[in-house]
Parts: C-alpha cells; sequence; structure tokens
C-alpha cells in the first residue's frame, strides 16, 4: 500500500454538516482498492476522541497555535482517523465552525489543522507512518500546501479538492504572523485576496494540482460567473485543474439494505409504494395520485430554494405534493412556512437537520427537486437516482453530469435518467415540473425512467480510479 494523508473539518460517520463529510468518509475504502492506503486528519471536536475510540497518541506537544495538542489515532466507520486534539482549538459547544455564529478563531482552528497536516507529511508521527500524497479538502486545509512548501523534506506532493468555491477562508492580513505565515507571502501572486488572507487561494496557488467534484464545474469555475473573484486564479492553472465526479456510498444509501425504510429494488418497487405512504402520513400530507417531490437542503439561494414556493402552487394545482427537509435562510425558512400553511396537507415542511428522515424521503418520494444556482456536484441527485426517486435538475455543475435529461431524443433512445431545466428562474423550473406531471401519468414510462436510474452504477470505481491516478502524478 501506498500512503495518502486526507484533510478534512468533517467526515462521516464522525461529524457532518454537508457533502464534504460524505466523499471524505467515502473515498478511503474506494481508495484501498487501487493500492492507496488513506489515513484521515480531522479535529478532535467535543466527543469525537471517544466515538472514534481513538486512543494511541502519534504526536504530542506543549504548543500548537497557543496550546497544547495531540495527534490520536482512531477507527471509525472503517476508516483510520487521526484526530488532532488540541483543546483550546475544538474542545467546545458550537458544532464544527460555531453555530449560530461562526467562531472568531476559526482561522487559527483550521490554520493548526493545515499546519499539522504538513508536520504529518514532514514524518512526525511515532508510528513511522507518513504519505507520498497530502489531500486537503475546502478552505478549513487550504494552508496545507503552503505551510508544506516551507518545508517539504521528503517532496511530498499535494492536492487541492475545492467542493465548494463560495466559502474562502477569508482572515485579517494582520494575522499573518500568528498563522505562521511569512509577510513575503502576501502578495495577489500567493495568499492575498481583496486586502485579506484567503486559504482557499493559497492552497489553488501552492498544491501541484487542483481539483474539483465535477467536470462541468471545473470548466465553470475558470468564469466570472462561477468563480466568485478566484476564476483568474484558477486560469492560470488550467493545466492542473480537473473535475472528478463524486460518488456515493452504495452500502449507506442502498433501498435494498435501509435499515431506515420499507426495501426494495429495480426489479421489485413495490416496496417504494409503502414507503411513500408513510411518508405522506409522517408530513401529514393527504393521499395523491400525482407525484410527491422531496426535498433535502441547506435552505439558501445556492440551492435555489427560494424558486421553490413559487413553483409550488402550479405544480400542487396539477396534482402534486411537496415534503420539504431542510434549513438555512430565515427569508426562505419564512417563505417555505407560508406555503406549507396555505397549502396544508399537500405541502409539509420539517425545518432541520435529520439523516434518518432524509433516507425516508429519498424512498418515498416520487422526485427530489435539485434547482441549485450553481453546483459543483450535488448529492441529492445521485441518491435520488438510486432511490428510484426521479431527480429534476438544474442544468448546472455536477447537476448537469450526472442526470440525462428527459428531452424528445433521450426519451425515445431510452436513456433518460431525470430532468434538467436550463436558465435556472421560476419560469423554468415550472415549465419543467410540467414536464414531470406528464411523463408520471405514463405509468410505464415512468418506472423504466426510475430503473435506468437505480440500474446506474453510482458508485467509487471511476472517480477512485481517477484519484489514484492523480496521486500517483504528484507523487515523487
Ligand atoms: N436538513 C437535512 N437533513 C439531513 N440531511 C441533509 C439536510 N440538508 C442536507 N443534507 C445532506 O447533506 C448533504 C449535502 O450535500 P450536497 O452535495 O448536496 O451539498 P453541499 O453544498 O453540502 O456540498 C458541497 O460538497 C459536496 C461534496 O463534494 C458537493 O457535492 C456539493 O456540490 C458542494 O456544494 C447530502 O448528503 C444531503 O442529503
Amino acid at each position: 500500500m501506498r500512503n495518502v494523508l486526507s484533510v478534512t473539518s468533517e467526515c462521516v460517520p464522525l461529524i457532518k454538516t454537508g457533502g464534504l463529510a460524505d466523499v471524505a468518509g467515502a473515498l478511503p475504502s474506494a481508495l484501498a482498492e487501487h493500492g492507496w492506503g488513506m489515513r484521515t486528519l480531522m479535529p478532535a471536536y467535543s466527543g469525537l476522541i471517544a466515538k472514534a475510540a481513538a486512543k494511541k497518541v502519534l504526536w504530542q506537544s506543549d504548543d500548537l497555535f497557543g496550546g497544547s495538542a495531540r495527534v490520536l489515532q482512531g477507527l471509525c466507520g472503517g476508516n483510520v482517523m487521526l484526530l488532532l486534539d488540541a483543546p483550546h482549538l475544538y474542545e467546545r459547544a458550537g458544532g464544527a465552525y460555531g453555530n449560530p455564529t461562526d467562531f472568531a478563531d476559526n482561522p487559527q482552528r483550521f490554520a493548526a489543522l493545515s499546519y499539522m497536516a504538513a508536520e504529518i507529511a514532514r514524518g512526525v508521527l511515532t508510528d513511522g507512518w507518513r504519505p507520498e500524497v497530502v489531500h486537503a479538502h475546502d478552505w478549513q486545509a487550504g494552508l496545507t500546501a503552503t505551510y508544506l512548501k516551507q518545508k517539504n523534506p521528503y517532496g511530498v506532493g499535494t492536492v487541492m479538492t475545492v467542493h465548494n468555491i463560495a466559502f474562502q477562508g477569508l482572515a485579517p492580513a494582520a494575522l499573518l504572523g500568528s498563522l505562521n505565515l511569512p509577510l513575503s507571502s502576501f502578495t495577489p501572486d500567493e495568499l492575498e485576496y481583496w486586502g485579506q488572507i484567503s486559504t482557499l487561494k493559497a492552497g489553488l496557488v501552492h498544491s501541484d494540482v487542483i481539483t474539483t467534484v465535477s467536470p462541468t464545474y471545473a470548466a465553470e469555475l475558470m468564469r466570472p460567473e462561477f468563480g466568485m473573484g478566484l476564476e483568474g486564479v484558477l486560469a492560470t492553472r488550467a493545466g492542473d485543474l480537473s473535475g472528478i465526479l463524486n460518488g456515493i456510498d452504495m452500502d449507506v444509501w442502498s433501498p435494498e439494505a435501509d435499515p431506515e425504510i420499507t426495501s426494495y429494488s429495480a426489479k421489485s418497487l413495490a416496496g417504494k409504494k409503502k414507503n411513500k405512504q408513510a411518508l405522506l402520513a409522517d408530513f401529514g400530507l393527504a393521499k395523491t395520485d400525482g407525484p410527491l417531490a422531496i426535498v433535502v437542503s441547506r435552505l439558501t439561494s445556492q440551492k435555489g430554494m427560494d424558486l421553490i414556493a413559487g413553483a409550488a402552487p402550479e405544480f400542487i394545482a396539477n396534482g402534486g405534493a411537496l415534503a420539504i427537509l431542510g434549513s438555512g435562510d430565515p427569508d426562505i425558512e419564512d417563505a417555505l412556512r407560508l406555503l406549507a400553511r396555505d397549502f396544508a396537507g399537500k405541502v409539509g415542511l420539517r425545518i432541520g437537520y435529520d439523516e434518518a428522515l432524509s433516507h425516508r424521503m429519498f424512498a418515498g418520494g416520487d422526485v427530489v427537486l435539485v434547482p441549485s444556482r450553481f453546483e459543483p456536484c450535488g448529492l441529492t441527485q445521485l441518491y435520488g437516482l438510486r432511490y428510484g426517486t426521479v431527480p429534476v435538475v438544474a442544468a448546472t455543475g455536477g447537476l448537469a453530469d450526472s442526470v440525462v435529461d428527459h428531452n424528445l431524443a433521450a426519451a425515445q433512445m431510452g436513456v433518460s435518467t431525470g430532468f434538467q431545466f436550463h436558465p435556472i428562474d421560476q419560469i423554468s423550473l415550472s415549465h419543467c415540473l410540467r414536464g414531470v406531471i406528464a411523463a408520471y401519468s405514463n405509468k410505464s414510462g415512468w418506472t423504466r425512467l426510475q430503473k435506468r436510474g437505480m440500474n446506474q452504477d453510482l458508485g467509487w470505481g471511476a472517480s477512485s480510479a481517477t484519484y489514484a491516478a492523480l496521486y500517483e502524478r504528484v507523487a515523487k
């Protein structure tokens, strides 16, 4: 086995606020099949040491960014976890980043994570393990390559993956010294971004290669509409930028083996009807002959959630119903509360985060709505495909790469797996939903559509092979 270190701020089953945790949790076992043994470095947030039974001390110091720290090894979900135990940074209430407002010392908290990753690449672990490649995820791990550039005795290669460019890890320039960053690096060519430090930009500039989570998003990122100010940096690194589509954990997301639901399969969809009935009851919705659309999402404008309330009345008038799970922007939450009140029995809303309920929703829904304005990859459309819950997606990023639109040609060829709409606005979402209603009324056609999605290989096989090839390229 060759060694690779993954650096992440969240990872299932230990802690999850979004799709990054799913990807970080699924990659190690997928990569093992290609000869890469991955350890995962992440902060030991409150309670995680016990959860991962992390007992083996592999490193300790009296001073990591202002307090004592240790690296503890544990095993969780089959993955080797290296938990960075630094109580002054991570032992507190408020989740990974601070809830409801971000912790003021997040720059230090995640710089420490990145710094530790570089130290591990320099061979500090007492069991002698060190990686040939470090794979950093998002702004939280963005400074890894920067620190490693300062001293890299073993020539360890670096990969930076962008899951969401909207979060850029901005910090005041005054923190340079306390983050162990030289003043000389504070230039537009390196980590300066409009007068501030950007840890994401640092990662984009200093890593050997950059990936994002779909081919279409990789191309989009170099355009001003999507690059969020970093399009120029990305364009200069176009030759080192690639898009690798996320997979899903086919065991965790399996309609045949999911403990939350009545099981079913592409061969026998009978169980899915029971799941629909249970879901309607759970959300207080009336029985319906039309399609039940589900939404499992952060309720933000990135996710296009402000388009739902406008498109819903016509969808409901045409026989549809809606079950929504999520939390986020207070204005969007309010608009959806009003919708649920005005269409009681047709629209159900659960504000909050509930993993088990999300499984029951993918099992019980007929369609899953993903109207994102931008979407690096998106996972919920993949869960939808796997569960025969036909995805209705905006034609952007990874959504465009993973769903074959049910247009005339694709329908005639028998290759469609869902519905895409563009431009990303309410008019075209509404138009698309009319198409959904029509397609749903053709029962045998709909079943074929469901089965095509369910029979698709959505696992990590192909993508993990691509990551392995990339590691091979950057390992010196
Ligand atoms: N209220 C709720 N209750 C239960 N579960 C909920 C929930 N709200 C969301 N989820 C779950 O959280 C995850 C969200 O993942 P996404 O990929 O859709 O977006 P996210 O923006 O977090 O990820 C970013 O990183 C991922 C990973 O690369 C990219 O796919 C994506 O495009 C990018 O924006 C899914 O597993 C979803 O089921």
